[in-house]
């Protein structure tokens, strides 16, 4: 029998710390018209003209105080053990090719080799647990647009979003259990932070996604792929199994870009909140990201701690993500075998 084949895609990250590699992955990252939705001519222009040769310094400077020595990126470092771990698991029947939307490895190369293969029955999972059309829907279109220069089509299944996953959400748990949440003032579920306006299209009823203020508290037809709501229902799941009681926690959006709103309420604002309120020590859960990042090892720990420090916090611990736990293997393995 003709295997199958699995392509694991996350987002990417540079290929070294220096400038010009941050640079040059900022540029394809932000050009993508699903990431900065904005006319072509703007896009480029805020891009090439603004974000990349400002921000390339500054992320590069981040990017060296996260990159080890030995395994580089812890992004890219989680996404290859994840990748061995998931061909162990899944065993010979299957062969599994990881890719980056930006950068190395492509998703390119990840598909030829199942090409080469003769591999037509694949099962693309992004790996990001909630649906935004600038993460998953961007890998959805990049798959399509190299596979239709194959002259047969495969099979392929789209993971479009495993928000709810039982596995992903005892690991997180499995993982904030060993800090002892109980011993925390307060919970924050941080989310990566995404603009309001690609939220707004993900409504198809255009009549629910930021209507009201409890428009994300609840998962309906109209929200199904609200980003908003699909992180807000893992914050709650996430809570429901640690039993942190609902004025324990909040949910909270990081990592904003530019001058448009986000969704809301950002983090930082929330951490500074927290602080003035006389709390000093918070537990911070990142669980759009399966694998830690600089989203996670460096905003949290380091640029939200030092912020609430500077207002008289104590502590901010950041949930390890679930990089190659067991459990997490397990969870991905059981999406293939689903199938
Ligand atoms: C969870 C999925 C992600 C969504 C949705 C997302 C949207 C999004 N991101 C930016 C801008 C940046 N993101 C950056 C880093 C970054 N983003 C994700 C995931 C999502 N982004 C990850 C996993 C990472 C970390 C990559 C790593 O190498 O560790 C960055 C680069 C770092 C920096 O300069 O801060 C930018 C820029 C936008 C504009 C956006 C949606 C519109
Ligand atoms: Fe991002
Ligand atoms: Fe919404």
């Amino acid at each position: 029998m003709s295997k199958k084949g699995v392509l694991l895609i996350n987002l990417g990250t540079p290929d070294s710390p220096s400038t010009a590699d941050v640079r040059k992955y900022l540029r394809e990252f932000l050009m993508d018209p699903l990431v900065i939705d904005i006319n072509p001519i703007s896009r480029t222009l805020l891009v090439k003209g603004i974000i990349v040769p400002t921000r390339g310094p500054k992320s590069a400077k981040l990017y060296q105080a996260i990159w080890d020595e030995k395994t580089g990126s812890p992004l890219l470092h989680y996404s290859k053990l994840q990748h061995k771990l998931l061909q162990e698991r899944l065993g010979d029947e299957y062969q599994v090719e990881l890719g980056m939307r930006y950068q190395s490895p492509s998703i390119d190369a990840a598909l030829q080799r199942l090409k080469d293969a003769l591999i037509y029955d694949i099962v693309v999972i992004p790996l990001f647990p909630q649906y935004a059309s600038a993460s998953t829907g961007s890998v959805y279109d990049k798959v399509m647009e190299l596979v239709k220069q194959w002259p047969t089509k495969p099979t392929i299944r789209f993971i479009n979003s495993f928000h709810d996953d039982e596995l992903m959400i005892e690991t997180f748990a499995d993982n904030a259990r060993k800090h002892k949440p109980e011993t925390y003032d307060h919970i924050l579920f941080s989310f990566h932070g995404l603009p309001q306006r690609q939220l707004i299209k993900s409504d198809h009823t255009h009549n629910h996604c930021l209507k009201s203020a409890d428009c994300c508290q609840t998962l309906t037809d109209a929200n199904r792929y609200c980003y908003s709501a699909q992180s807000h229902h893992t914050a709650r799941l996430l809570a429901e199994k640690l039993n942190i009681p609902k004025e324990k926690y909040t949910i909270c959006f990081q990592s904003r870009l530019g001058s448009d709103p986000w969704v809301q309420p950002y983090t930082s604002e929330i951490v500074a909140k927290l602080a003035k309120e006389g709390k000093k020590r918070l537990l911070v859960f990142c669980p759009a990201f399966v694998a830690d990042c600089l989203e996670t090892v460096y905003e949290v720990p380091v640029e939200y701690g030092d912020e609430f420090k500077a207002l008289g916090g104590e502590t901010v611990q950041l949930v390890e993500s679930l990089n190659d736990s067991p459990k997490f293997i397990e969870a991905l393995a059981k999406m293939v075998l689903s199938n």
